[in-house]
């Protein structure tokens, strides 16, 4: 049985560009999801903390203190430790860094936590559109956090016009080169890009949140991404699949699904879960039933007809399995894998 692990978002970006703005647009629109949310709320005025407060279903905050400052992942292992508990039945976790932590100490932590329960969900970096090139000239590092970023949500656009828009526009994919980008104002993204929606069969008291209602039901916050399902009754090349996680199409966000990679072995159901760079492979037994690929494929920008060649092009050409290739792939199997 593999081991159902709760997403770990990362929401990065300058001093004011709308981080506190998007995790409040996710939590009033969870649909049904549970959301756990880490602040970051340093200095004396916890205004972050307060204007999340009355929404979220965990509030774990960090106290007074940069949280870049930990110097190892026990502060941050011993919060998401917190929330992932299966008794706080957490869909997603949300870590909300100020404008001052630094993203790549916090990916840093992220990645070498070795909570069971939880995984990388991916990091936002939320650019303000209309104050970009003035904070880049002050502050050159921001360009260096657009690189590390799985996504970048390009914030505030109902600030700038059209040509302004597209000029800093250029300048985000410059500097982050095939990296999903999302135009919003307010935050304003599908929620469905961090976590799923839960099935709307309740028991017992309906929450506040229930009655409340979410906030925004309208339909056009889809538009802002691509998603693309791919299936094959075929098992994969590993080593062709490979290849395509590495080289991963422009525009490429996410991907879960299930794996055929044509190991005869029992438990070769391969549960795959990437966020940008990010590689996850688990294992189990297939159900009885034939088996086959099942990919969802999520990102903003992406040529859907390319994503489905490519993948095509992974399909084997026989029925050998390719056991060589297979050990290329299971590096990133999470779980120990045996000597022999
Ligand atoms: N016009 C406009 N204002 C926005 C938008 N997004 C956020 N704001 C405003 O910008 C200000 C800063 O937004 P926050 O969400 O607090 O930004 P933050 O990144 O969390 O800020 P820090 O925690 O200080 O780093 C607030 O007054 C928001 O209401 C947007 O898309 N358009």
């Amino acid at each position: 049985m593999s081991r159902r692990r709760i997403p770990v978002v990362l929401v990065t970006g300058f001093l004011g560009s709308g981080k506190t703005t998007l995790l409040n647009h996710l939590l009033a629109n969870r649909h049904g999801a549970r959301v756990g949310v880490v602040v970051n709320d340093f200095g004396s005025v916890n205004v972050d903390a307060l204007a999340v407060a009355g929404q979220v279903d965990t509030m774990v905050s960090l106290g007074n203190g940069c949280l870049c400052c930990a110097v190892d992942a026990s502060g941050l292992d011993a919060m998401l430790g917190r929330l992932s508990r299966p008794e706080s039945g957490i869909d997603v976790i949300v870590v909300e860094a100020s404008g001052i932590a630094e993203p790549r100490d916090l990916l840093r932590l992220m990645i070498a936590s070795e909570d069971p329960d939880i995984r990388y969900g991916g990091l936002a970096e939320v650019v303000d559109a209309a104050e970009f090139e003035s904070s880049r000239a002050r502050h050159p590092e921001l360009t260096e956090h657009l690189r590390i970023a799985d996504l970048v949500i390009l914030n505030k656009a109902d600030r700038v016009d059209p040509d302004a828009l597209a000029k800093v526009r250029g300048v985000v994919e410059e500097f982050a080169p095939g990296v999903p980008l999302l135009v919003t104002d307010h935050g304003r993204v599908d929620p469905q890009l961090f976590f799923e929606p839960r099935p709307r069969e309740r028991y017992g008291q309906l929450s506040f949140d229930d009655l409340r209602g979410d906030e925004d039901h309208s339909q056009h916050l889809h538009a802002q991404y691509d998603s693309v399902t791919f299936t094959a009754e075929r098992p994969l090349s590993p080593r062709r699949f490979l290849e395509f996680l590495e080289q991963r199409p422009p525009g490429l966000y996410r991907v879960k699904g299930q794996l055929d990679l044509g190991s005869a072995d029992a438990r070769s159901r391969f549960g795959l879960h990437t966020v940008g760079a990010f590689v996850q492979l688990d294992r189990s037994a297939w159900p009885t039933g034939p088996r086959r690929t099942e990919l969802v494929l999520i990102g903003a920008g992406i040529d859907r007809a390319a994503v489905l060649r490519r993948l095509e092009d992974c399909v084997a050409d026989d029925s050998v399995p390719d056991e060589r290739g297979l050990l290329r792939i299971l590096r990133y199997l999470d779980e120990p894998v045996a000597d022999d």
